[in-house]
């Protein structure tokens, strides 16, 4: 396959590694404001930053190339995107995370949540730990494991801090130098505590999943998860 890389920061170049081992050509690699001709590409994967992942994104799907969005911190424009998509018959995901490990993580977190949803004694909270270029807090992945607990219990959103809350989910957000990105969640009751972790070793799998998901949208139509490409039930 043709790829086009919008954006080749620290996740361009390891997909850029991945996908040529796996048999693909990179014909575009974008950073910034550069003016590129997006159909010379079979599929596009961005990963660039939250200023410019929605023109990015709509700048594939008006011109029918289907595109894998991994961007985080631009979801106010999610269904904006989705509605064009959906006008223009292309393809489009959005994952705020690729790797196989988080997207069984999210599955575990959603189970999780519904067997202590009627539990009073326990208080969740939530940590993500990112290295300290990351611009967006709290992370995609934060706020995807949220959404998780706030569709199977009576939590009503989240919000950044440690405060304990009835009604939401408290996210502290670390950042660390050279932290891959590592999430837990924690339901503590005075007796004991449970907690869930995913840690990532490195943006390997996060690269992986990426250009799974683009050999996997090539020749569909419509608006997909990582659940769909993973084929997770
Ligand atoms: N969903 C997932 O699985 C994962 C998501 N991410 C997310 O991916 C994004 C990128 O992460 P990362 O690679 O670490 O960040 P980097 O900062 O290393 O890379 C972003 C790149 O985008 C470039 N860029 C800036 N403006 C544009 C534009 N208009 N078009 C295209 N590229 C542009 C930047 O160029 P310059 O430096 O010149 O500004 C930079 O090279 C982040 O939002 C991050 O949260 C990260 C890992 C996994
Ligand atoms: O910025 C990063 O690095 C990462 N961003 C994603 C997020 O915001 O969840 C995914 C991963 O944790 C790495």
């Amino acid at each position: 396959m043709k790829i086009a890389l919008l954006g080749y920061g620290r996740m361009g170049k390891e997909i850029e590694k991945i996908a040529i081992s796996r048999g693909h050509e990179i014909v575009i690699r974008k950073d910034v404001d550069d003016i590129i001709d997006i159909n010379l590409a079979d599929v596009a994967i961005d990963f660039s930053v939250p200023s410019s992942a929605f023109d990015n994104i709509t700048n594939c799907i008006n011109n029918n190339v289907p595109v894998i969005s991994g961007t985080t911190g631009w979801l106010d424009k999610y269904d904006e995107a989705v509605n064009l998509c959906i006008e223009k018959n292309s393809a489009f995901i959005y994952a705020s995370n690729y790797s196989l490990g988080v997207n069984i993580f999210f599955e575990l977190n959603k189970q999780l949540a519904k067997m202590m949803s009627n539990l009073e004694d326990y208080n969740i909270s939530m940590e993500e730990i990112h290295h300290t270029k990351k611009l967006d807090a709290p992370s995609g992945t934060a706020i995807t494991l949220a959404k998780g607990v706030i569709e199977n219990t009576t939590k009503g959103g989240w919000e950044l801090g440690d405060k304990t809350s009835k009604e939401n989910i408290p996210i502290v957000a670390k950042r660390i130098p050279d932290v891959p990105g590592t999430h837990t969640v924690w339901y503590d009751s005075e007796v004991d505590s449970i907690e869930i972790k995913h840690t990532a070793h490195n943006r390997k799998g996060f690269a992986l999943g990426a250009v799974v998901a683009a050999e996997w949208i090539v020749g569909k139509e419509g608006v997909f998860s990582m659940k769909d490409v993973l084929n997770i039930r």
